[in-house]
């Protein structure tokens, strides 16, 4: 499914003004393509990957999944949409301490409505994808970084989306971590012909990108040679 954003505008309250941390906006994202945000701290990276999710309303813009703009619809179908299409791996998404990496994605499921049995079948299928299957009954704390990532990355697929939206996956590793992360993104996008966006500071890390496109102070540019 192709990911748009079209002009999109979000502020934030400043006092008694508004701070702009994303000024029109626009991207495009098509399956089996790994699109990478760059740019500053504070530059409006996670906004706008917070705006791709459907997780904050712009100020103005149109969020486009697939030819449809999401804020046609109601609150209740857009929790939908993201439930169903969009796979999110934030930084903020830390994993349950008392469950195993496993059981980190069957809750997932569970949590979704769907039987027990293919959930499990499923996980264990994806922690398999990620190179964890034979770590499955392991708790968070029994992991090392990467593998913790990758427990996050599989988790994020656990209900087949379409979008696949990753915030800083390399933030926690060292460089050869690092990378073996952004492989792994990159054959999961390819194999599943997934519209993947990642938000990185890792500058060495965008080779395996399709695209990468730079925000400074809330405003976009497609780099060159890309
Ligand atoms: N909830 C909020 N309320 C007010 N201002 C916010 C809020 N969230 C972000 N901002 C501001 O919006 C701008 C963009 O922030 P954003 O988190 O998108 O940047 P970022 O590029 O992801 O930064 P970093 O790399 O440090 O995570 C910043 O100036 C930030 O201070």
């Amino acid at each position: 499914m192709t990911l748009q954003l079209e002009d999109i505008t979000l502020t934030f309250p400043d006092g008694d003004r508004r701070l702009t941390a994303l000024d029109n906006v626009s991207l495009t994202a098509d399956p089996g393509t790994l699109t990478a945000i760059v740019g500053p701290s504070g530059s409006g990276k996670s906004s706008l990957l917070a705006v791709a999710a459907t997780l904050m309303t712009p100020d103005s813009g149109r969020v486009i999944l697939d030819g449809e703009d999401l804020a046609s619809l109601s609150r209740k179908d857009t929790a939908r949409v993201r439930r169903e299409k969009i796979g999110i791996v934030f930084q903020s998404s830390n994993l349950l301490a008392s469950l195993t990496a496993l059981e980190q994605l069957v809750v997932i499921a569970h949590l979704a409505g769907k039987p027990l049995g293919p959930a499990r079948k499923r996980a264990l299928d994806l922690l398999d994808a990620v190179g964890l299957v034979e770590h499955s009954h392991r708790r968070p704390n029994q992991l090392s970084g990467g593998q913790r990532q990758r427990v996050t990355i599989a988790r994020g697929l656990m209900n087949d989306p379409s979008v696949l939206l990753v915030d800083e996956p390399t933030s926690a590793l060292d460089s050869e971590r690092g990378q073996a992360i952004l492989d792994l993104l990159r054959s999961l996008t390819t194999e599943r012909a997934l519209t993947t966006v990642m938000v990185t500071h890792n500058r060495d890390l965008l080779a395996d990108a399709d695209r990468v496109t730079e925000i400074v102070d809330g405003k976009t540019t497609q780099l060159a040679n890309w």
